[in-house]
């Protein structure tokens, strides 16, 4: 049994295992490490030379390379985990993990596709874990700041939103191939762990793949929509309490073959009107790649810089452009004061729920339906210029039953995801 149930033991450590340690898992590391009642227990991490930090951190603490090994070994040590992998092994890790009643902080997105989201969510609803979702800004005071202005009504209900981001995937064209002449993998990287669910390939070049240029691949990331969209998105499904799944989703790129994503993409969602926004239905446009949204229609002067990445709510009385991360501008009839929230930590935030066993808004019920929206819009990217109805509870595309096979993947033998009962 773990250590510390949730809701007992408050004055107890939580005994924390930290899986994918380098780059963003030492940044998650080092964040739930200063948590006065957090203590790492073990880590895991693919990538042996990639452990050098958590070693000093903890020099007491186990380092594993097959995070299967370490909940066989350490399960009962183990309260709750961070999951700061690449994304295309976010689903098993994460599931694993709750399924033997650790709560988790995964990274964003929460998952490669959307069936796995959907795992995670519903098996969030029978695991008595606290979860969150690794989109850390939101919460930013800017980030909470512009939500709490729009449901106080400042720009009236909203019209239309507008989210874009410069991210390119990464600078890639859209039409990379996998490297010529792969070379082994450095003696340090458990390969096989690495590629997990994923078809086995070589290990090609070093940064081919890991570590960073996973995000560029199909079979590994999801372009810059799914390395940004549930950062830039969050603050619009917070702000207009979007719950409903998008009912359709139809994407514009600048091409890809059937390795790489595209490096420019815009995709249109219609949502479900809520309590916050003027119709029945809801219009969000996603623009990457440095695409930026034109501001007609909106309280915007057409000769204002737009920053580099955000979002721009249209409502009935006035505008507010939320750039990522910055301060939120408001244009139009709209209040010449509004109350300012202040950041608070996200890391901890999910301590702190894992110690009382309360549940942030934010757990994996809302992270997983705004992964599943963000990944929507890469199966239009497939099927470019169609409109791909959706069916959310069914998991389809009904207008065109063939490009549901996306919304999942096939798994690699031995690294099946049991579906939840
Ligand atoms: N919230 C935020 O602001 C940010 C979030 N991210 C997210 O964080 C995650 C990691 O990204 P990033 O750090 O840039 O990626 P990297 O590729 O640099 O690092 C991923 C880490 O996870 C390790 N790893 C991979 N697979 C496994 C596994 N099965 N078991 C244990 N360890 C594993 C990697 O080892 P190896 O060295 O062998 O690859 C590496 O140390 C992604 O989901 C990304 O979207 C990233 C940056 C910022
Ligand atoms: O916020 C972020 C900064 O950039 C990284 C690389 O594109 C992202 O993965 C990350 O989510």
């Amino acid at each position: 049994a773990p250590a510390v149930v949730s809701g007992q033991n408050l004055n107890s450590k939580l005994q924390m295992a930290a899986i994918g340690c380098d780059a963003k898992g030492w940044s998650d590391t080092r964040e739930m490490a200063n948590h006065p009642q957090v203590q790492h227990v073990a880590f895991c991490d693919v990538d042996l030379s990639r452990t050098g930090k958590v070693r000093e951190l903890n020099p007491e603490a186990p380092v594993y390379q097959d995070y299967r090994k370490m909940f066989e070994e350490m399960g009962d040590q183990i309260d709750a985990v961070t999951v700061s992998t690449a994304d295309h092994t976010h689903a098993i890790i994460t599931l694993d993990a709750m399924r033997r009643g650790k709560h988790v902080y995964c990274q964003k997105p929460l998952t490669h596709n959307i069936w796995e989201s959907r795992q995670i969510r519903l098996q969030n609803r029978k695991s008595d874990v606290i979860t969150r979702l690794g989109n850390q800004i939101h919460s930013h005071s800017y980030y909470r700041t512009a939500v709490k202005a729009i449901q106080d009504g400042a720009i009236g209900k909203v019209k239309r939103v507008q989210s874009w981001c410069a991210a390119t995937g990464h600078g890639k064209s859209g039409f990379m191939d996998r490297p010529k002449n792969p070379v082994s993998p450095p003696s340090s990287l458990a390969w096989d762990l690495w590629v997990a669910v994923a078809p086995m390939r070589p290990y090609g070049v070093d940064r081919a793949y890991h570590p960073w240029g996973w995000r560029d691949w199909q079979d590994f990331g999801n372009g810059a929509l799914g390395d940004f969209g549930c950062h830039i998105l969050d603050p619009v499904f917070s702000a207009l309490n979007i719950t409903g799944a998008p009912l359709d989703a139809k994407a514009d790129h600048t091409g890809m073959n059937d390795e790489v994503w595209p490096a420019q993409t815009t995709v249109d969602y219609t949502f479900p009107g809520t309590e916050y926004t003027t119709g029945s239905e809801l219009k969000i446009t996603w623009n990457d790649g440095g695409r930026l949204p034109g501001v007609g229609g909106s309280h915007v002067p057409p000769t204002t810089a737009l920053p580099r990445s955000g979002s721009l709510f249209i409502g009935e009385k006035g505008s507010l452009v939320l750039p990522h991360v910055g301060e939120m501008r408001l244009y139009g009839d709209v209040p010449e004061e509004v109350e300012t929230l202040e950041s608070l930590n996200h890391y901890h935030g999910w301590v702190d729920g894992c110690l009382s066993g309360k549940q942030p808004s934010d757990g994996f019920e809302y992270g997983g339906a705004l992964t599943e929206a963000v990944l929507l819009g890469n199966i239009a990217v497939r099927y470019r210029g169609e409109t791909l109805k959706w069916d959310a509870e069914s998991l389809t595309i009904p207008n065109k039953p063939e490009a549901s096979k996306w919304v999942t993947r096939e798994y690699r033998e031995g690294w099946e995801i049991e579906p939840v009962a």
